[in-house]
């Protein structure tokens, strides 16, 4: 760690604070008055034009206060509401005020009466505070400021930076121009933008260095900290139009995340998942052993759907590379397009309706069916198929049902020993297998001829289980009625042009792989998997992960936890502890889970260690990935 002889000048507005204090006291003072919006957002541009040094600051501060209106008495409330409001990154960095307060100056064209009482609690004493004062009139009313501060006047930050006389390299840390300036006239030797809470061009395009929190700032410093790697260091890549409130959750969490609309083939994808640390998905990005080998940062990947065969998750596994799903939050979707499939197939609906839009009026009954008393056939009673018997036979469906493991019947679905006995007594078959590769094919011309005649065929899981150009031909000679397919042997990476076997043909409904595509789904889906993934990168917890042994640790206070995952070979554990107690290392809770191939430890250990520590961890034969959290 760097010793005391550096200084570091923060500002407070928008950067110890995420707002800008006379903002907020605005909102105090104008409470309930009817022009209470128009003068707030008069004060705010006021505010920015004096931060870009785009009007005085003298004048930007006396047509603030004028505005204002505000009372003494409207202090105590603003300094309670600015205790809320510390930057997210400054709060969790409590230590690093504490350690280093004697080398940490505020320098604020802000008030002391506002700034004191918060800094205070970061042991930032008054006198190292360095401000504006409010003036008052005997009512207490605030009519003004000292005028005689240099802080009250244009480029004031750079006089009183002059009048400190610091010693030792002087690190400057804010988000505005005025921040700047004082490295532009050579009285300080660094200036980090620090956009967290707003991101300033004028700032920004100036700084030695954009520091989006205090945790990159103390990383480059080689600062103590609460994060071992800044977050924003750590790169996401979400890929395949997956809904925006994932980019929202993940960008809000601090990660840097970059959103492409389509899938991308293996060999973009080799160069681009490089330097990677996340990678989110659906089911058309195949992430392959050439990808993860190509992958040196990759920690995660986050499948936004249910199916995870895209993903080679053994190979993944030994990469010391966890995958999420959301196993659950589409499904209700799916069944609500199968039910809706299976009253339109039976109704021929799709075939009336084509002929209306190509100028035809067939009003019949022929071939038009009720659903109810109808033999509904289920193959693979997982999560889909029991939630669509359970509907299905509210219609008053009767359920049959296939799976090759073990399913407990719901209401009075009936079980079907063989595949062979439910083709044969369905009316409308529909396949919810999962995506398992040994599917493929898996309903063909001899398993088609063993449905009934004039039977239906619904497709909701995998284009390959089913034989396409045999559900075609059985089609076209009527030995099926209808259709109704989502998914599809081979489908594109983007929108656009398509062609299937199955175009044209009647009573044929064919979507674009859209049963897990409604709103709902999609934001379930955007909500349930980043938080896997960030319950992951912060706390190490794999819970759920698809093909990782899980674990969940709760998090310890005043502890650095150490995540260690290896080849699981008899010793390594015994290993681990050997060098944690070589290096003194107290642990305060530990947990292993492992498979037959990999083993994860999480280890909480006290306050400080040795950097040594970490290479020797690393070093551990049979090591596979090792990651300080914190
Ligand atoms: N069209 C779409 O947009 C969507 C498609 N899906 C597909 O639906 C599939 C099913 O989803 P869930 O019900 O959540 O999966 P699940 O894993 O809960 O259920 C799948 C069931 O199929 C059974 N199964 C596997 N192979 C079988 C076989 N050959 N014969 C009989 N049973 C077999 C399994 O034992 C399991 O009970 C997913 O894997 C995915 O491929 C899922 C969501 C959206
Ligand atoms: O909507 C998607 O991206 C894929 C849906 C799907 O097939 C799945 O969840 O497995």
């Amino acid at each position: 760690m760097v010793g005391a002889a550096r200084k570091y000048v923060f500002d407070f507005d928008s950067t110890l604070t995420r707002v800008e204090a006379l903002d907020v006291l605005a909102e105090i003072t104008l409470q309930g008055k009817s022009n209470k919006d128009e003068v707030i957002q008069e004060i705010q541009e006021i505010t920015n034009l004096g931060i870009d040094g785009d009007i005085s600051f003298t004048e930007s501060l006396e047509r603030r206060i004028r505005l204002l209106n505000a009372h003494k008495d409207n202090l105590d409330g603003l300094v309670i509401e600015l205790r809320q409001k510390i930057s997210k990154s400054i709060a969790s960095n409590k230590e690093f005020f504490q350690k280093y307060s004697e080398d940490i100056y505020v320098i604020s064209c802000g008030f002391k009466e506002f700034i004191d009482p918060i800094v205070e609690e970061y042991n930032i004493p008054s006198e190292r505070v360095y401000a504006n004062t409010f003036k008052f009139d005997e009512d207490g009313n605030i009519v003004g400021f000292d005028e005689a501060n240099v802080l009250a006047s244009h480029n004031g930050k750079i006089e009183c930076l002059k009048h400190l006389h610091l010693e030792g390299e002087v690190q400057v840390i804010g988000d505005g121009y005025s921040d700047y300036v004082m490295r532009e006239a050579g009285l300080a030797h660094k200036f980090f933008a620090y956009t967290e809470n707003v991101h300033r061009d004028k700032a920004a395009n100036n700084a030695d260095h954009v520091a989006p929190n205090l945790d990159e700032f103390l990383f480059v410093n080689d600062l103590p900290r609460n994060l071992s790697y800044p977050k924003n260091r750590i790169k996401i890549l979400l890929l395949e139009n997956v809904h925006p409130d994932a980019f929202e959750n993940l960008s809000e969490d601090g990660f840097s995340v970059e959103l492409v609309k389509n899938s991308i083939p293996e060999d973009e994808l080799i160069e681009k998942i490089k330097g990677v640390h996340v990678l989110g998905i659906r089911s058309k990005t195949q992430v392959t052993q050439k990808v993860l080998d190509a992958a040196n940062k990759l920690l995660v990947v986050g499948a936004f759907c249910i199916g995870t065969t895209q993903i080679d998750l053994e190979y993944a596994k030994k990469k010391g590379v966890v995958v999420f799903n959301a196993p659950y939050s589409n499904t209700r979707s799916v069944v609500e397009l199968a039910i809706g499939q299976i009253i339109m197939l039976m109704r021929n609906v799709f075939t009336r309706s084509s002929e209306i839009h190509s100028g035809q009026w067939n009003k019949t009954a022929l071939n038009s069916k009720e659903v109810r008393g109808k033999n509904l056939g289920i193959v693979g009673y997982g999560n889909i198929g029991k939630q669509l018997s359970v509907l299905a036979e509210a219609m008053g469906m009767r359920v049959y049902y296939y799976d090759v493991a073990d399913r407990l019947a719901l209401g009075n679905a009936t079980k079907c020993s063989t595949l062979e006995e439910l083709l044969s007594v369905s009316d409308v078959v529909t396949l919810h297998v999962d995506d398992n590769k040994a599917n493929k094919n898996f309903i063909g011309e001899r398993e088609i001829n063993q449905m009934r005649d004039g039977a239906y065929l619904i497709n909701l899981s995998r284009g390959f289980v089913v034989d396409i150009d045999a559900l075609a031909d059985a089609l076209k000679e009527e030995k099926l009625s209808g259709a109704a397919v989502d998914v599809y042997p081979i489908e594109p990476r983007s929108n656009g042009e398509f062609e299937t076997p199955l175009k044209g043909l009647s009573n044929v409904i064919l979507t674009p792989h859209v049963g897990g595509s409604t709103e709902e789904a999609q934001r379930d889906i955007a909500d349930f998997v980043p938080n896997k993934i960030m319950d992951y990168i912060n706390s190490g917890n794999t819970v759920d992960a698809v093909n990782f042994p899980n674990i969940r640790l709760p998090k310890q206070n005043n502890s650095h936890r150490f995540l260690h995952i290896h080849r699981n070979v008899p010793g390594i554990m015994a290993k681990i502890n050997e060098v944690l107690a070589k290096y003194e290392m107290n642990i305060t809770g530990q947990y292993l889970s492992t498979d037959s191939e990999v083993g994860y430890v999480i280890s909480d250990l006290d306050k400080d260690y040795n950097k040594e520590v970490v290479k020797a961890l690393k070093n551990v034969e049979n090591t596979i990935k090792f990651r300080v959290l914190y």
